[in-house]
């Protein structure tokens, strides 16, 4: 697949404010997109997803490393670059509250360069995309949060560049807006051929639209996967097991100490386990223990286990 962003190396470093030490947030960042992807770039509080974004959009420069966006370097030939990257930030704060949103589409839209007489006609067609029009005379500020990210998003989509960058899309949304967030974005991946990069810790929303994540942990990319791929690596290695009778306090710290265990529910407990002989040693552990197991089954382990699996442990395979 023909590359459209190349993330090279890229490392940003910050001065805290008080003690004046140098912390970094974004550390040996690479990664390719392609033409017409839309990739999750996913990561817990403080992984640096925010920072990377706004490095390859322009909004902060890298201490090292370089982001070419179409082939064009994003500091040498900034405004090439630039030229084919939209991006919603802080989704709704980026909106000007007093003005209407057909103000805030009209204003933004001439801000972005689309041509006068073009204005009103790509306004109408992104109302409708986004089922705004029965609020295309409300402020900005009278609308619910979920409106409010729509029309972020729509104005992201006014200068119909090939690349949209969106940070948090459905931050703060209550489920069905989420949903309604989801399928615009999948709408306009598919039907426009944008691609997309999201940067969100909201999982069900990558593996839902994301055909590929990149996961960053502490400032550093820790898995650059299909999210379908990622999910089969960890497949063979999620067990439940179920006991005749609950383990002790004790036996629960012992065991937990020795198997990185995800859940426990009165006799129930999940477990990923690295080595398939594990599953030996466990069983080995509980009958020295005389706790007697009623059922070993492998389980199917969901986006969620193997993100906190990779965070917590740091290594994709
Ligand atoms: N301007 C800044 N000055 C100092 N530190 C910063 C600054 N911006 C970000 N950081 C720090 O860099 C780290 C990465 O921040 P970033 O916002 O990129 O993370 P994130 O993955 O987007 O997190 P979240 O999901 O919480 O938004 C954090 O520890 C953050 O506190």
């Amino acid at each position: 697949m023909q590359s459209i962003i190349s993330v090279n190396g890229i490392h940003k470093s910050y001065k805290k404010r008080k003690s004046k030490q140098i912390f970094t947030a974004v550390s040996d960042v690479s990664f390719e997109v392609g033409k017409g992807e839309i990739v999750g770039l996913l990561g817990p509080n403080g992984a640096g997803k925010t920072t990377t974004i706004k490095m390859i959009c322009g909004l902060l420069v890298q201490d090292q490393g370089a982001v070419t966006i179409n082939g064009f370097d994003s500091i040498k030939d900034r405004d090439k670059a630039l030229r084919h990257i939209s991006a919603v930030l802080e989704g709704n704060r980026n909106l000007y509250w007093r003005l209407t949103v057909f103000e805030n589409l009209v204003y933004f839209a001439g801000n972005r360069g689309v041509p006068k007489k073009e204005i009103r006609q790509k306004v109408e067609e992104l109302l409708s995309l986004f089922q705004l029009q029965d609020k295309k005379d409300e402020l900005v500020n009278n609308l619910s949060r979920g409106m409010q990210q729509k029309l972020a998003v729509s104005v992201a989509m006014l200068a119909d560049t090939e690349v949209v960058l969106l940070d948090e899309p459905t931050l703060g949304l209550d489920v069905e807006t989420g949903y309604e967030v989801r399928d615009l974005l999948r709408k306009i991946a598919r039907e426009q051929g944008k691609t997309i990069i999201i940067s969100t810790h909201d999982m069900p929303v990558v593996q839902d639209l994301c055909e590929r994540t990149i996961i960053i942990n502490a400032g550093k990319v820790i898995a650059d996967e299909r999210v379908d791929q990622l999910l089969r690596l960890f497949e063979t290695s999620a067990y439940r097991v179920e006991l005749k009778e609950p383990l002790t306090d004790d036996q629960q710290s012992m065991l937990s100490a020795q198997f990185p265990i995800h859940h426990w529910q009165a006799q129930t407990l999940e477990i990923n386990l690295d080595q398939e002989q594990d599953i030996f040693k466990l069983m080995d552990i509980l009958k020295q223990n005389q706790t007697p197991i009623e059922t070993i089954n492998q389980t199917e382990i969901n986006f969620e286990q193997v993100f906190r699996k990779l965070v917590n442990e740091g290594v994709a395979s």
